[in-house]
């Protein structure tokens, strides 16, 4: 049996830190990771798929260069092989990097293999016990593959497997409209595939207001991308070298010649031997934390997707903030103080901050909305990409800022204008005073909030 301080499971977008920041205190600490470190952000998600975003930007503007005066003579071809490139040396140098990182460190060991708990306190990888008084579980998660008719006769492609794609599918049918969904449906369009979309809903990413689910269908089908809604009798059949894609009954069948599957992820945590630890779980499998990312065992945490309270790379790292603050510096950082913050990377992005609108008129609250297309954005009009539009919600009474959206070029950055008054407590009134630069997106938030009407 192996001594350590401390036992991680999982090399996400948080264990890893927590363990650089206890080995740099001298304390003994073990990373068992079964695959690649920095999990998957680094190595299936954020880092590769907004590698290919660029990619796929990179193709759309030269398209429409002549809108700008720019004449490129001859066609625009992506050569998918280089695209797959791009997007392997990004994860290369930032997994390399982690490595190098932490072949560094003295008191930390990596072991590459699959952690399973035989105690609440004991970890079996590798044949090998090993043991602590504190274990960190950041094991992340996996895609959903829902128990479509046909699908186990066919090819798919899930978000992982699509990234080393370095062939164009003559149609691409992607079923899921959501995050990974809609990123890699507006990629693959701009790539020059044909693309549809089926989603069993009644709007693209449900989670949000439908006035932004209409945009968002909007920009895609402006770029020819076939979008099916409630589509509820999703069946797969082979034919020739496609697919047939089934959406419902007497709905249109889409002939694929690829299948991206993208509807939801589910956590690394069936088979983690979590019972033999006695650490309890949701019904959907997610590792139940109390505020301070504590499981029902003393001395067990949970961090990032694998706890159910975030699905985001930041909202990982913010665990691991929370957990390093509380176990190593003092603190008293709770995860009910985080602000829900993200961003969708279609082109043009959304940023998003705090609740949707439907959540504030659902809180009882009284509210106050203001909305701005981004055509009366000087920035977006001078940049020729004005489409979406920008929204905050207010409270009436507090003056706090409750959320906020911004559909639009840039989105995703100038949202941050909004995250961080509502970080600060900063009310509506008082940030618009602020000057901002001008001219920027960000610039027209002053404005949007001197508009704010209670509804
Ligand atoms: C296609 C895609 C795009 C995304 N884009 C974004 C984005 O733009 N922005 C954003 O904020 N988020 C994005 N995400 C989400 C983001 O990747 C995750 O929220 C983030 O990686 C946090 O994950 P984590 O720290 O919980 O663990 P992960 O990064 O999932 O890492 C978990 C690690 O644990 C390992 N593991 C699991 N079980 C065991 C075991 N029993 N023993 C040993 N090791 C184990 C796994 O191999 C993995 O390496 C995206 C996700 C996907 C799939
Ligand atoms: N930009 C980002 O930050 C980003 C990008 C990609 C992924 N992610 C993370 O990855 C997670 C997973 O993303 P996702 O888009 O796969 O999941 P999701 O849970 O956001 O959406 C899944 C979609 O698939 C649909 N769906 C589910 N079951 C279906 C079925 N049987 N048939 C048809 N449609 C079905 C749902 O209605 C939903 O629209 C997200 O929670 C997100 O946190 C983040």
């Amino acid at each position: 049996m192996k001594n350590y301080d401390a036992i991680f499971i999982g090399a996400g977008q948080s264990g890893p830190f927590l363990a650089a920041r206890m080995a740099g205190k001298g304390m003994k600490v073990a990373l068992i990771e079964r695959k690649y470190l920095g999990g998957t952000c680094v190595n299936a998600g954020c880092m590769p798929t907004k590698t290919l975003v660029a990619s796929a930007r990179a193709a759309h503007v030269a398209r429409r260069g002549a809108d700008y005066g720019v004449k490129i003579t001859g066609g625009i071809d992506v050569d998918m092989k280089i695209v797959r490139k791009r997007a392997e040396t990004v994860i290369m140098d930032a997994r390399n990097g982690l490595i190098g990182w932490f072949d560094g460190m003295e008191t930390a060991d990596i072991v590459y293999g699959q952690a399973q708990f035989t105690g609440p306190k004991t970890v079996s990888v590798n044949g090998e016990t090993l043991t602590a008084p504190q274990v960190f579980l950041n094991v992340g998660a996996r895609p959903v593959i829902p128990d479509f008719p046909g699908l186990k006769d066919i090819d798919y492609l899930t978000s992982t497997s699509i990234i080393y794609l370095d062939t164009l599918p003559r149609h691409l049918a992607v079923i899921g409209g959501s995050y990974i969904g809609l990123e890699f449906a507006q990629m693959y369009r701009r790539f020059g595939a044909k693309v549809t979309i089926v989603e069993r809903g009644p709007k693209l990413a449900s989670r949000e207001d439908e006035d932004i689910s209409d945009a968002i269908e909007d920009i895609l089908r402006a770029e020819g991308i076939a979008v099916h809604t409630n589509a509820d009798g999703i069946a797969f059949a082979k034919r020739g070298d496609g697919v047939d894609v089934s959406t419902g009954a007497g709905r249109p069948v889409i002939g694929a010649s690829h299948v991206l599957i993208a509807t939801g992820r589910r956590p690394n945590t069936d088979d983690l031997g979590l019972d033999a630890a006695g650490v309890a779980t949701d019904k959907r499998g997610y590792i139940t934390v109390d505020d301070r990312l504590m499981t029902n065992v003393e001395g067990i945490f949970a961090l990032g997707d694998c706890n159910g309270r975030g699905a985001f790379t930041h909202t990982s790292y913010n665990d691991f903030e929370i957990a390093a603050a509380n176990l190593l510096d003092g603190g008293d950082r709770r995860v009910s103080s985080r602000i829900p913050a993200y961003a969708l990377y279609i082109d043009p992005p959304l940023g998003r901050a705090g609740i949707t609108e439907k959540e504030a008129r659902f809180s009882g609250k009284k509210i106050m909305i203001s909305t701005r297309p981004m055509s009366r954005v000087g920035r977006a009009n001078e940049r020729g990409e004005t489409q979406g539009f920008m929204k905050i919600i207010a409270d009436a009474e507090t003056k706090q800022i409750l959320g906020a959206a911004i559909l639009g070029i840039e989105g995703d950055e100038a949202i941050h204008g909004i995250i961080d008054a509502m970080n600060a407590g900063t009310t509506y009134p008082a940030l618009q005073w602020s000057v901002p630069i001008h001219p920027t997106i960000s610039e027209l938030i002053p404005t949007v909030l001197g508009d704010l009407k209670t509804v």
